[in-house]
């Protein structure tokens, strides 16, 4: 078992990582939180159908209610959040309760944001069961999404602890593999070569990940986040690289109907449109077309999804939360290792976003 601190802000947090760690949630609760008078597990259907009744055991609490809500995108609208607010009302919630998230970042964003704006805050832990919530988890980040734009509604509202436990991720689909490993790559691509390198040489599919890679994989992810939230807890500076991929991959949720492509599918063919543009900007030495042909191989697409406009990708991006007055700042890399945020003009995103929509992405 791996415990990592993560200190943002005011904030000092455990971050349990390992097969079991879930084991160790009752007596963290006993120890820290005595006067606890209720709990609400917030969990999606999926999650609660395979984990729920064997995670309610392990913790075998009094004064325990559930909400369960829908699995994916559908858990971060403004009427499950609204349901969520009234159930917590309805059983009675005090500040003395805590809300317990139990699935992945949909569900951690969800139940974070109703965390932090229930009677103006009551605590909540991060109990992650997806590899793309090792990124999610931690950091503070909670919102739903509005049509407009996705995490348009939040806060920066830290946990009080994260117990990751890696068991669950034992029945993950291959596609949300795929979906969290993104973030894995991102962190790599962001924070230094050696691990960029290594993760390549290693990680040749995603149909069996060993126990230890992923382990090692998703801590090395978790200490990038930690160390640029602990710099710079509510993006006002550094923290915008955790962004890396994600001003087209937002653009590309939203536009395609948050939910039909995942969150690191986008991201990934976002983070191949940063770096194409990284190297044209930058004397960036990078073998973009390996990069590709890794992803294709683990089974990403790295182009843009049919039928998506790219007028209207541009304006997405114009709205997305990094923007000041409407102009665009896009994530780049000078080199792995060493992003910088940089404004671009709306014309040459656009031709270079056609570029890329008349290519079928970098080739
Ligand atoms: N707050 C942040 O810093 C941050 C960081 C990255 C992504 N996000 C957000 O996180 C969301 C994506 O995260 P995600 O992919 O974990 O979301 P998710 O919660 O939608 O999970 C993806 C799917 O996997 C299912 N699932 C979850 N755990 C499972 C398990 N153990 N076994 C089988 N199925 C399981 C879910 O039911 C869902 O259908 C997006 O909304 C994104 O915007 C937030
Ligand atoms: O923690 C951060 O900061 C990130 O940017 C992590 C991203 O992976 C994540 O998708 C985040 O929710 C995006 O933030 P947003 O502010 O662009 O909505
Ligand atoms: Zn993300």
């Amino acid at each position: 078992m791996e415990t990592l601190h993560i200190s943002a802000g005011s904030k000092k947090y455990p971050v349990y990582i390992g097969i079991g760690a879930v084991n160790q949630l009752k007596s963290f609760l006993q120890e820290n939180y005595p006067k606890l008078t209720s709990v609400l597990i917030i969990t999606d259907e999926t999650v609660g159908k395979l984990y729920l009744e064997e995670f309610k055991a392990a913790l075998n609490l009094s004064e325990t209610y559930v909400k369960v809500v829908p699995a994916g995108e559908k858990a971060k609208t403004f009427e499950v959040y609204h349901e969520c607010l009234s159930y917590a009302l309805e059983k009675k919630l005090d500040r003395k309760s805590l809300i317990l998230s139990f699935g992945g970042g949909a569900v951690g964003d969800l139940a974070g944001f109703v965390a932090a704006s229930y009677m103006r805050g009551i605590p909540f832990i991060q109990i992650p069961t997806t590899i793309l919530a090792h990124d999610s988890a931690v950091g503070g980040k909670v919102a739903i999404n509005h049509a407009l734009g996705k995490n348009m509604i939040g806060a920066f509202y830290q946990p009080e602890a994260v117990f990751y436990d890696l068991k669950f991720l034992q029945s993950l689909p291959p596609a949300e593999i795929r979906s969290g490993f993104a973030e894995v790559i991102k962190h790599a691509l962001i924070s230094d070569e050696e691990f960029y390198d290594w993760l390549v040489k290693s990680v040749e599919n995603l149909n069996s990940i060993p126990n230890t890679l992923m382990t090692e994989f998703l801590t090395k992810g978790i200490k990038v986040k930690g160390a640029i939230v602990e710099q710079d807890e509510t993006e006002t500076g550094v923290r915008a690289y955790l962004n890396f991929g994600h001003t087209l991959g937002h653009a590309i949720e939203a536009e395609a109907g948050y939910g039909s492509i995942s969150h690191g599918e986008a991201v990934a063919i976002g983070m191949v449109f940063a770096l194409k543009i990284s190297m044209e900007r930058h004397s960036f030495n990078f073998n973009l077309l390996e990069f590709n042909e890794w992803l294709k191989k683990l089974g990403y697409v790295t182009e843009l999804p049919e039928g998506l406009s790219t007028h209207r990708l541009l304006a997405r991006m114009k709205q997305d939360k990094k923007s000041v007055g409407q102009k665009v700042r896009f994530v780049l890399l000078n080199k792995i290792g060493s992003p910088g945020v940089e404004e671009l003009d709306d014309a040459y995103l656009l031709n270079r976003l056609d570029a890329f929509k008349r290519q079928g992405g970098i080739a």
